[in-house]
C-alpha cells in the first residue's frame, strides 16, 4: 500500500512537470510555490491524523513520503526531458575561470569529438559555448536570460527584459554619455585625480614598508568617482580611507551573487523576510541620491540624463521601480568593472617594466610643450596605451562569465555544424575566450602590441568584446580593422543594443588613470615578494561576483623626479 502510494505521488510529479513547470518561466515564483508546497504538507499531515486516524508521528512520516516521491518523480523527468544541444569544440581542459564562476561539467555528446559543458542545474538547460563564433552570435540573437529578474519587481535597463522598455531607457542613457557630456566627466576625473596622488603620497609615506594597496585604493578611486559624475555625491573613499557604508552593503550583496545560484533559488532566497535588506538599504540609499538629483536638474551629472522624462512631476510607481533599479546600476556598472581593469592594469604594467617605459614614453611625447595635466584628447590615440588597456580587459574581462542570453525561439547556428536550440540559456565567458589558443597565439602573454603592429596575433576578432556587443549593432566591432584606437568620444551605442552605454566614460577614466599614475609614479613590485608571490596573491584570491574581484595587490609608487610628472 505505502509502495503504491510512493510510485502514485512520483507519478504525479512526473505530470506536474510535463504538464506545466515545462512550460514558460517560473523562477518567478518560486518563493510562492514554496509555501504552497509547505500548505499541501500541512493539510496532507492535518488530514491524515483527524480523518484517517494515523498518529501524528506516522502522519508526517506518510507525508514526508510522498513529497519527496513527488519531487523525485518531478526531478527525474525534468532531468531527462532536458537536453542538454550545444555541440562545440573546446581545448581538453581550457583556461581556469576565478573561483566561484559559473562551475559546469563538461562531458561528450552524442558525436563523440566535440565537447560541451552544461552548466548546473540541468532543469535551467544551460550551456556555456567557446567556440569562436558563439559570441557574436549569440549575443546578435539572443534575449536577456531569466538570471535578469533577479531583482524584479524593481528593473533597470540592465535587467529588464521588456524590449520597448529596454529601447526607452537605452535612449536617456545615451543622452547621457554624448559627446557634449564627456567635459563635465573628465573635470570630475580630473578633480578625484587630486585625491588618488594625495592618498598614494600618504599611504606610502604611513606603512612602514611603503606599499600602497592598490585593489583598495582603486576600488575606492572608482566609487568616487562614480559618485560624483553619477550624482554629484562625495563619497570620499580616497580621504577617508573607509568604504562608505552603501559600498559596504553592496559589497556584501554582490558577493553572494558570487555563488551563482539558479535564479529560483536566488528568488525564494531574497522572499526570505530580513536576507536581503543590506541590498534593499543599498538600492534606498542611491534611490536618495537620484532623488536629491531632482532638486538641481541642470546639473551635467548622468542621473540628470535619466530623471528627464519626469522632472517637473511626482513619478509613477512604475517609473519608481525603473529609477530604484537604475539608481543603483549607476553606481554598480561603472565602479566594479573600471576598479577591476585598473587594477589589472597596474598589475600587468608592475610585472612588465619594460612595456611600462615604452607606454611613459609615449605618454610624454603626446603631451604639448607646457602642458603638465593630463588631457584626454591628447592621449586617446596613444597605440600602446590602447594596447594595453585592450590586453587587460582580453586577460581580466571585467563581466568574466556572465551575461546570460536566451535562444531566439528558432534556435541558432553557431557555425556549420553547431546548432543550439530556442529558449537555451548560453553563456559565451569572455575569461576563457580571452585565453583560448583558438583565438589568439601565445594567449596567456601580455602583449599590447597585438592590438596595433602584430594583429596576426589575433586570430578571430569577433570573440573579445568585453563590453559585450548589441542585439542588432555590433557597435564595439563595427569598425575598420583598428581596434585599439577608438573613440571615447563617439556617441553611445544605438537602441536596441545590450552593449555597455558607458564605454565611452569607462575608456576615458582608463586611459586618463593609467596615463596619469605612470607619469606620475614609478610603480614597482615589494621587494619584500617574489614576482611568483604576487601573482598568486592577486589571481589566486580573484572572484568572480559577476564582476571581476581582483586578488590583493600591493606595490611600491615613488614619485618620478620631473617638473612635468606632478598633478
Ligand atoms: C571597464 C569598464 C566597463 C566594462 C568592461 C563594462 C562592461 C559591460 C558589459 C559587458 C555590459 C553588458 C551587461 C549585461 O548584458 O548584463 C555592460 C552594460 C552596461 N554598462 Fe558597462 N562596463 C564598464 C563600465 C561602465 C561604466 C563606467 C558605466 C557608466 C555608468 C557603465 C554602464 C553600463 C550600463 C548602463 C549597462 C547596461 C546597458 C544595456 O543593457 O543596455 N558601464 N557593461
Amino acid at each position: 500500500m505505502a509502495c503504491l502510494g510512493i510510485l502514485a505521488a512520483a507519478f504525479l510529479g512526473a505530470v506536474a512537470f510535463i504538464t506545466y513547470f515545462h512550460h514558460g518561466e517560473h523562477h518567478l515564483h518560486g518563493a510562492s510555490y514554496f509555501i504552497q508546497f509547505l500548505v499541501a504538507c500541512g493539510i496532507s499531515t492535518a488530514y491524515l491524523t483527524w480523518r484517517q486516524e494515523y498518529t501524528f508521528s506516522e502522519s508526517i512520516q506518510t507525508t514526508i513520503r510522498t513529497a519527496i516521491s513527488f519531487l523525485a518523480g518531478l526531478y527525474i523527468t525534468a532531468s531527462s526531458t532536458v537536453s542538454v544541444p550545444s555541440i562545440h569544440s573546446i581545448d581538453s581542459q581550457g583556461p581556469q575561470v576565478p573561483e566561484s564562476a559559473v562551475s559546469g561539467s563538461s562531458f561528450k555528446s552524442d558525436n563523440g569529438n566535440k565537447r560541451i559543458s552544461l552548466s548546473s542545474p540541468p532543469i535551467e538547460n544551460m550551456v556555456q559555448s567557446f567556440v569562436p563564433k558563439a559570441l557574436k552570435k549569440i549575443h546578435d540573437t539572443g534575449r536577456k536570460a531569466p538570471f535578469y529578474d533577479i531583482n524584479k519587481p524593481i528593473t533597470s535597463i540592465q535587467t529588464t527584459r521588456d524590449e520597448d522598455l529596454h529601447k526607452q531607457r537605452r535612449k536617456l542613457w545615451g543622452s547621457a554619455f554624448e559627446k557634449t557630456r564627456l567635459p563635465y566627466y573628465e573635470a570630475s576625473i580630473h578633480e578625484i585625480h587630486a585625491n588618488l596622488l594625495a592618498r598614494i603620497d600618504r599611504d606610502s609615506k604611513d606603512e612602514d614598508d611603503g606599499l600602497v594597496n592598490v585593489t583598495r585604493l582603486i576600488n575606492h578611486y572608482a566609487f568616487d568617482v562614480m559618485g560624483k559624475v553619477a550624482y554629484g555625491t562625495d563619497f570620499d573613499m580616497l580621504g577617508t580611507g573607509k568604504s562608505h557604508k552603501a559600498i559596504d552593503m553592496l559589497n556584501e550583496s554582490m558577493a553572494l551573487i558570487g555563488f551563482m545560484l539558479p535564479i529560483w533559488l536566488i528568488r525564494v532566497a531574497a522572499a526570505i523576510p530580513g536576507l536581503t535588506r543590506k541590498w534593499s538599504k543599498f538600492v534606498a540609499y542611491c534611490f536618495e541620491q537620484m532623488e536629491n538629483c531632482r532638486l538641481k536638474p541642470d546639473s551635467p551629472v548622468i542621473a540628470s540624463s535619466l530623471l528627464s522624462p519626469c522632472k517637473d512631476r511626482e513619478l509613477t510607481p512604475a517609473e519608481k521601480r525603473v529609477l530604484h533599479g537604475e539608481a543603483q546600476l549607476l553606481v554598480v556598472a561603472g565602479s566594479d568593472t573600471t576598479s577591476a581593469a585598473i587594477v589589472c592594469a597596474l598589475y600587468k604594467l608592475a610585472l612588465n617594466p619594460q612595456i611600462t617605459v615604452e607606454l611613459r614614453e609615449a605618454i610624454s611625447a603626446s603631451l604639448p610643450v607646457d602642458e603638465t595635466e593630463i588631457r584626454a584628447q591628447h592621449i586617446k590615440g596613444i597605440d600602446i596605451l590602447n594596447g594595453i588597456i585592450n590586453e587587460t580587459l582580453r586577460l581580466y574581462p571585467p563581466i568574466p562569465t556572465a551575461l546570460w542570453r536566451l535562444t531566439p525561439a528558432e534556435g541558432v547556428w553557431i557555425d556549420e555544424e553547431t546548432y543550439i536550440p530556442g529558449n537555451v540559456v548560453v553563456s559565451t565567458p569572455h575569461y576563457v575566450l580571452g585565453r583560448s589558443e583558438d583565438l589568439y597565439e601565445r594567449p596567456d602573454d601580455f602583449i599590447p602590441e597585438r592590438w596595433y603592429s602584430k594583429r596576426e596575433m589575433i586570430k578571430y576578432e569577433d570573440s573579445f568584446a568585453p563590453f559585450t556587443i548589441g542585439k542588432e549593432i555590433p557597435f564595439f566591432l563595427n569598425k575598420p580593422k583598428v581596434t585599439t584606437n577608438t573613440n571615447h568620444n563617439s556617441v553611445a551605442p544605438d537602441i536596441g543594443s545590450y552593449s555597455c552605454v558607458g564605454r565611452p566614460l569607462a575608456m576615458l577614466n582608463l586611459r586618463m588613470t593609467l596615463a596619469k599614475l605612470i607619469h606620475t609614479y614609478d610603480i614597482s613590485l615589494p621587494s619584500s615578494m617574489t614576482m611568483e608571490e604576487v601573482q598568486a596573491a592577486m589571481e589566486g584570491s580573484m572572484k568572480d561576483n559577476f564582476t571581476l574581484m581582483p586578488g590583493q595587490l600591493n606595490l611600491i609608487f615613488k614619485r618620478r623626479n620631473m617638473a612635468r610628472a606632478g598633478p
